[in-house]
């Protein structure tokens, strides 16, 4: 649906990040819809990197794509608007921050809970093999583009470093696939059942089932990867998230997110990232050969994965030969029912009372308190600057 820019009222800047600037913004010509957040790319900001337009169009496209097959836990794009300045979409608004804010509000170690990490990494999982069906590498998963839902599920954002790749079949996944040699399987299952249960269990939807053991084995996986002649050679993604192939400059495919969700995983379980080093220098050394260091529970079912998602060789990866299946076949997520997560009811955390009334405010109580229009915002930034001939930080966002 195209929007107008002229019945836009934007509530307050949600974020910046570099390709563009995040609204929350009402429809004046739909007073019934609730706010959404807007993401606005300057098409010839001379700040901003050259491609920053063709990125954005790109990142509009995903969205596009994404609207045929809808899913849980990935944006559907409400809308979209231009102008000769101005590239602009709407995806619904995300109340409750991002996995690294939340991770940064639990206290005393910042580190969540094996079950909270379960919960995310398999919406995450589930997330991933979507875009890899429809031949897209995501490769910027970091907890930042993580947002949450005030439902308390995530949604993955932010596509403009991603890529289109051809999918190609993957092979079955063996049966052996995962001996984990020093763990007692059938204690640690229990244990991990009945926990699960606590937290995921509703009356109308469970997610976890005790599995009989007809149901553990894999089923082939019909997803992912890629041919190895189709591979993308450029450098992206976030530095200490960045894989082994991508700092050594190789081709990289689809394994490159599953590296990424062991990172992710390490980062949840431990309260920092493994490989990070002094500087730039030092975390890429660490990527390319350093192992990542265990405390406390170890080796326990998660561990275990995260070390098969940290193969340095994106062949020995899990994931690699099998897709999304083969990592949603590991023991951590032995009992997981994908196909009802998107139905939890509870999930580990909520967005609180006040979040959740800023995401539903409605017009007219926009128009009488602070709103005003995106491309003023803009005309303004473009006038500061130049004048002052300075940065768009300085600029403060009071003013509008
Ligand atoms: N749907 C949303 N709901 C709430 N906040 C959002 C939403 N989308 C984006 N944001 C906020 O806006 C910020 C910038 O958005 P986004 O990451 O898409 O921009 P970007 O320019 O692509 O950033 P990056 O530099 O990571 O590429 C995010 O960090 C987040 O805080």
């Amino acid at each position: 649906m195209e929007l107008d820019f002229d019945n836009l009222c934007a509530i307050r800047v949600l974020g910046r990040g570099a390709t563009g600037t995040v609204f929350l913004v009402a429809d004046r010509s739909s007073p019934s819809t609730p706010p959404f957040a807007l993401k606005v790319v300057e098409k010839h900001n001379p700040s901003a990197k050259p491609d920053t337009e063709s990125r954005a169009r790109w990142e509009l496209s995903v969205h596009s794509c994404l609207l045929t097959d809808r899913h849980p836990f990935l944006p559907y794009l409400i809308g979209y608007a231009e102008t000769p300045d101005l590239l602009a979409w709407a995806i619904p608004f995300c109340p409750a921050g991002d996995l690294n804010s939340l991770r940064h509000s639990l206290s005393p170690d910042r580190v969540f809970s094996t079950s909270a990490i379960r919960f995310y990494l398999s919406e995450l999982i589930s997330a991933l093999s979507h875009l890899h069906s429809i031949g897209i590498v995501y490769r910027d998963l970091k907890p930042e583009n993580v947002l949450l839902q005030s439902s308390g599920h995530i949604l993955l954002t932010d596509f403009d470093l991603s890529r289109h790749l051809t999918p190609r079949n993957v092979s079955p996944i063996p049966s052996t696939t995962f001996p984990l040699p020093y763990v007692n399987h059938r204690r640690r299952r229990n244990r991990h059942c009945s926990k699960i249960t606590r937290i995921f269990f509703s009356a109308q939807n469970s997610v976890f089932l005790p599995t009989p053991p007809d149901l553990k084995k894999a089923k082939s996986a019909r997803v992912s990867p890629v041919s190895r002649v189709e591979r993308s050679h450029s450098f992206v993604g976030t530095e200490e998230y960045v894989s082994p192939e991508v700092v050594r400059g190789d081709g990289h495919e689809f394994s490159v997110d599953w590296w990424a969700l062991g990172i992710l995983a390490y980062e949840m379980a431990y309260g920092r990232t493994p490989f990070r080093g002094r500087n730039r220098k030092e975390t890429f050394r660490n990527v390319l050969t350093m192992k990542p260091e265990f405390v406390g529970n170890y080796p326990s079912e998660l561990t275990d994965l995260i070390v098969r998602l940290l193969a340095k060789e994106p062949e020995k990866r899990l994931g690699y030969s099998g897709g999304a299946e083969e990592v949603k076949a590991h023991p951590f997520f032995t009992g997981l029912r994908w196909e009802m997560l998107a139905d939890v009811g509870r999930p580990p955390f909520l967005a609180t009372a006040e979040e959740i009334e800023e995401g539903e405010v409605r017009l007219p109580d926009v128009d009488r308190t602070v709103g005003f229009d995106v491309r003023d915002y803009f005309k303004k930034l473009r006038q500061r600057h130049a004048v002052t001939a300075t940065s768009p930080a300085s600029v403060s966002l009071t003013e509008f």
